[in-house]
């Protein structure tokens, strides 16, 4: 079954175009990376798939259906968290979206406690559990972040720039869970980062968006210094050593 279809789709906000003529799909699960310049349309095109924006023109349908219709199977880690306000234990954070609402802590019936400890054994953060929000790293939280993602089994999860502020090991760690949970439970993931680098190995393919336009492809075919410029409009260099490749820039 497609996964993820787009044809000819538009996204525009009043008078500003920032994605047009998308055409092309996703036809298993998979893992995707997400790469693009500041303001190219990455957090819109997932709010599209969400369903939190509207399709102007063209269509775009998930799972074959309206993405309203889906709501509940896509999971969503949006950008910007601030769970530093929250006087809240990792339990009881991921408690709070137990049955899909954000605010308030709901009475827990036996079997939401163990699908909270179900969640949290899938990112192997049972230590996290009794411990406060306002005490965790940055890499913790993305944990937690994650597990209250997995609840309700779903079938397609998008992560909006997980990395951000986070340093290289915790980037491994949770690129890992995340990773294993995608070729388990054979889920698809799209996930935004302004550095490719650490998923050159991870992601089966890659979705560049810029000059309002998007190209997905394997990472040998996209991640070429000629297309990172185009959609980048600044020269971007891609040096490919030791069977990897890393994206840089020249500020010379
Ligand atoms: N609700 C909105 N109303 C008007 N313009 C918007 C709205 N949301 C986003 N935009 C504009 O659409 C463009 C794409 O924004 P978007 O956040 O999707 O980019 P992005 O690729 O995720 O950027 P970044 O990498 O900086 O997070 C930007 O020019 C932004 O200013």
């Amino acid at each position: 079954m497609t996964i993820l279809a787009c044809n000819k789709l538009r996204i525009q906000f009043g008078n500003r175009l920032v994605l047009s003529d998308l055409t092309f799909s996703i036809d298993e699960p998979q893992f995707i990376g997400v790469f693009g310049p500041n303001g190219a349309g990455k957090t819109s095109f997932m709010k599209t798939i969400l369903g939190i924006l509207p399709v102007q023109q063209g269509t775009l349908k998930i799972f074959g259906k309206h993405p309203r219709q889906v709501r509940k199977e896509i999971a969503y880690i949006p950008q910007y968290q601030n769970m530093d306000s929250f006087h809240l234990t990792g339990r009881s954070f991921i408690a709070s979206s137990v049955h899909g609402n954000r605010l308030g802590l709901p009475f827990l019936a036996r079997k939401d406690h163990q699908e909270i400890d179900r969640v949290l054994d899938d990112v192997e953060a049972r230590d996290l559990a009794d411990l406060s929000l306002m005490e965790m790293s940055g890499g913790q939280k993305q944990r937690i972040l994650l597990a209250q993602a997995l609840l309700g089994e779903p079938r397609f999860i998008i992560l909006d720039e997980p990395f951000n502020n986070l340093d290289p090991k915790w980037v491994k760690v949770i690129l890992a869970l995340i990773k294993n949970i995608q070729q388990e439970r054979k889920i698809s993931v799209l996930l935004s980062t302004h550095d490719l680098n650490p998923l050159i190995h991870v992601m089966n393919q890659v979705l560049c968006i810029g000059n309002q336009s998007a190209i997905l492809g394997k990472v040998q075919d996209v991640i070429t210094a000629k297309t990172l410029t185009k959609l980048y409009g600044f020269p971007i260099q891609v040096i490919k050593a030791n069977n990897t490749c890393f994206v840089t820039t020249s500020f010379n």
